[in-house]
């Protein structure tokens, strides 16, 4: 039987209030929902917690959990949140109750059917991640300038190949677009460095939770 809104049900790995750790809204409370569960195993993922398990919820309270904290800005993450089915809905039920809603994605899965309202933030995977080849490069196609494009880098090829892809794409002229070093590999200063010497028009972002509270699961 097909899901409505009134029977889906998500698998769940946490609801969280933080600051928004990244992107363009970096610094803003915000309610983290992260689902359960991704195809993919970057090498470097940084929430391998929530591959396996999950508590299954149903949507109607998930937005209760979401409406008790009181805040308008709430984030969809993983895992990668696009391979349960009910992430549209869900995305769509918290754009209905006024909420401000960003996706962060891993460019993997389609993303042409998210609610219009909600930021995607899309992932492309460079060789380092060992997931390149899972890059869906059709999205790019219906990304706008409220979207955002994030480039997780591991090192100075990573950074070479990234600058490429922007150019090449003319990402630019897409949306904003994210650099940001793997934490605990490449340090932040030489990736900014690199950013200067090459003049590149994409911003420079460290995990600011990380900054703040370490990778603690529920930060
Ligand atoms: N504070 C905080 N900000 C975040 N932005 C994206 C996150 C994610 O895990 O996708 C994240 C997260 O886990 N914590
Ligand atoms: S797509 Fe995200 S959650 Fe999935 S393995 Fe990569 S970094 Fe981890
Ligand atoms: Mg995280």
């Amino acid at each position: 039987m097909e899901s409505n809104a009134q029977t889906a049900t998500l698998r769940l790995t946490e609801v969280f209030l933080s600051l928004q750790g990244e992107t363009s809204r970096a610094g803003l409370p915000t309610v983290f929902v992260r689902l359960a569960g991704c195809p993919l195993r970057c090498r470097w993922c940084d929430t391998p917690y929530s591959f396996q398990g999950g508590e299954t919820v149903p949507l109607a309270s998930l937005l209760a959990r979401v409406a008790d904290y009181g805040v308008p800005t709430v984030c969809v993450t993983g895992g990668e949140p696009l391979a349960q089915k009910n992430c549209l809905p869900l995305l769509a039920a918290l754009c209905d109750a006024g909420y401000s809603v960003s996706l962060e994605t891993s460019g993997a899965l389609d993303v042409s059917l998210v609610d219009a309202r909600v930021s995607r933030i899309v992932d492309i995977k460079p060789p380092g991640s060992g997931e390149d080849a899972r890059n869906r490069w059709e999205n790019l196609a219906h990304l706008t300038p409220h979207d955002e494009i994030k480039f997780v880098l591991a090192d100075h090829a990573d950074y070479d190949w990234a600058r490429e892809v922007v150019r090449e794409q003319k990402l630019a002229q897409v949306c904003p677009i994210l650099f940001s070093p793997v934490q605990g590999e490449l340090p932040p200063a030489h990736l900014a460095d690199w950013i200067l010497a090459d003049r590149l028009p994409v911003r420079m972002q460290v995990q600011l939770h990380k900054v703040l509270w370490g990778n603690t699961p529920g930060k």
